[in-house]
Parts: structure tokens; sequence; C-alpha cells
């Protein structure tokens, strides 16, 4: 099974990026957990904080053999109507991940977090557990392939 993992917008500076909200792990760190985790998968990781080139990504799965994609858009995921086309245009499942809660986060005053654009054209979604948001993700990525 192939999966590829997609990690959005200042994504690249986890670990020192707000670690109260995002948690001390590195972006590296959580790729290796995954690949510890799912000895069977293998992932491809990527990471930008520019919109086309995430686009560019999902594109190119169009006639891939992915099994999926799981993705942290980052703050992508309020605004970025790009993004969700591209992956409405995809026939292998998408999940969207979040470290954070972005809707209790919302509810305390970040109001435009409460909004994904890029969650109804997922097959789900799954936030706040921190890195283990991830290993959630493709768990159901694997098990519903089952
Ligand atoms: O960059 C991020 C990270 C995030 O996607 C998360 O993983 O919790 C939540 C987004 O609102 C924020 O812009």
């Amino acid at each position: 099974m192939k999966i590829l993992i997609i990690h959005g917008v200042n994504l690249n500076i986890l670990g020192k990026r707000e670690p109260e909200i995002y948690g001390t792990l590195t972006l590296d760190e959580i790729n290796e957990i995954l690949k510890k985790e799912f000895p069977d998968v293998e992932f491809e990781f990527f990471q930008s904080n520019f919109e086309g080139e995430i686009v560019n990504k999902l594109n190119s799965l169009i006639d891939s053999d992915f099994d999926g994609v799981l993705i942290n858009p980052g703050a992508f995921t309020h605004y970025s109507y790009a993004i969700r086309d591209a992956i409405s245009s995809l026939k292998i499942p998408v999940v969207e991940v979040h470290l954070s809660n972005i809707q209790s986060r919302a509810e305390r005053g970040e109001k435009f977090r409460a909004k994904s654009v890029i969650s109804p054209v997922c097959k789900g979604y799954i936030a706040g557990f921190g890195y283990l948001s991830y290993i959630l993700g493709v768990e159901a990525i694997v098990k519903s392939k089952q």
C-alpha cells in the first residue's frame, strides 16, 4: 500500500513553532513515527509552503499507483479552493488531519479556524490529537482499504 503524506504551510517549522499548541516533535520525527507504526506501508512525504506546489503534487496523483493521501494543509485549510479542487479531482481517499483542535481554537477567539474548505471533499478528517492525528489518519486509510 502506498500513501502520500502532504504537510502544508508552516509545518516545516514544527517543533519550534508554538510548541504549546503543536507539540515539540519535528516534521521529520512525525514522519519517522509513521514509518515505524506502519512498516508495511510505502510512504512518500512532501512538504511545501507554496499552494501551487501542493496543487501540482495532488495533480500528479491522477493515474498514479498511490492508495491514499493524508494531508495537513496548515492554514491553507481555511481558504484554499485550489487545493480543494485538486483533491476533488482524485479518486483515491484523502484524509485531512490537524495537530490541534481547530474547532475549539475557533471558539476561543480564532474564528477563521472554524471553517475548513478542504474537509467537504475529503473522505474524513481528524483533529486535536497532536501527532496521533497522523497515526489515526493513516490507520483510517489502511483499514478502509482492507
Ligand atoms: O498551520 C496550522 C496547523 C493546523 O493545520 C494544525 O495542524 O493544527 C491548524 C491550522 O489552523 C493552522 O493554520
